[in-house]
């Protein structure tokens, strides 16, 4: 039984501009519950652009993107966890304690810490100050703070970077978890994912940018 209601995301027209220059224009995409985006492109394409711009953190200079069926009292950046290449862990913390916070700034119900520590196999490691955490370790408790946010579209920037090949098992398991719960996914990468109901968007090389003048 799906745990979100029907939802799509669609854009229209995106563009965006940084440091002056053009990214990406007249960018169109529809994603719906329960499928996946998959955006791929040469370096410098844009792709963590498309995904920043989505989660709020990049304003688009034109089109807009609309979520269909999500919370009206939220925006989609509230809707959306942002997976990005930044660990934003504590090290002073343990892996639990940081865990413990995020699930906290949430505030909404969510797998529990031990769960989500388990589902991506360092339960053992709960008692242990992030510092300690091997690069491939880190990465794995962040893929855990998607499992307590229960937030329907998930933005996952190079998700599989760092982690070996059990992990990425995991991470395939929990991504379909994701999508069979109704969830959103869109991801930026360079390595094939094995995920399914997948959508594709390749993005053109930066060089067909076109330059912005002032
Ligand atoms: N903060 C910034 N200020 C100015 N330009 C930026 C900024 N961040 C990214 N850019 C530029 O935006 C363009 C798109 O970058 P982006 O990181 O979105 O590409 P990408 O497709 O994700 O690349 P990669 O495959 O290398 O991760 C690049 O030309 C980059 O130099």
């Amino acid at each position: 039984m799906p745990a979100f209601p029907p939802l799509r995301l669609d854009a229209r027209g995106l563009a965006c501009q940084r440091g002056g220059r053009l990214v990406f224009h007249d960018l169109a995409f529809s994603v719906s519950g329960g499928e996946a985006l998959v955006v791929t492109g040469p370096n410098g394409a844009g792709k963590s652009t498309l995904l920043r711009v989505i989660a709020g953190l990049v304003a688009a200079s034109e089109g807009r993107i609309a979520l269909e069926g999500g919370d009206a009292d939220l925006s989609i950046a509230q809707q959306a966890h942002y997976f990005g290449h930044a660990d934003a862990l504590k090290p002073a913390l343990t892996v639990e304690e940081n865990l413990g916070f995020w699930r906290g700034f949430f505030g909404r119900r969510a797998a529990s810490a031990d769960a989500a520590l388990e589902a991506v196999g360092i339960g053992h490691l709960a008692g242990l100050p992030a510092a300690y955490l091997s690069a491939g370790q880190r990465r794995r408790l962040s893929l855990a703070r998607l499992l307590v946010s229960n937030r329907p579209i998930w933005l996952l920037d190079e998700p599989t970077s760092a982690l070996d090949a059990a992990s990425e098992a995991r991470f395939t398991a929990i991504v379909a978890g994701h999508q069979q719960a109704g969830g959103i996914v869109v991801a930026a990468t360079h390595q094939p994912l094995l995920f399914s109901a997948v959508r594709s968007l390749v993005l053109a090389p930066a060089g067909m940018a076109e330059e912005i003048a002032g």
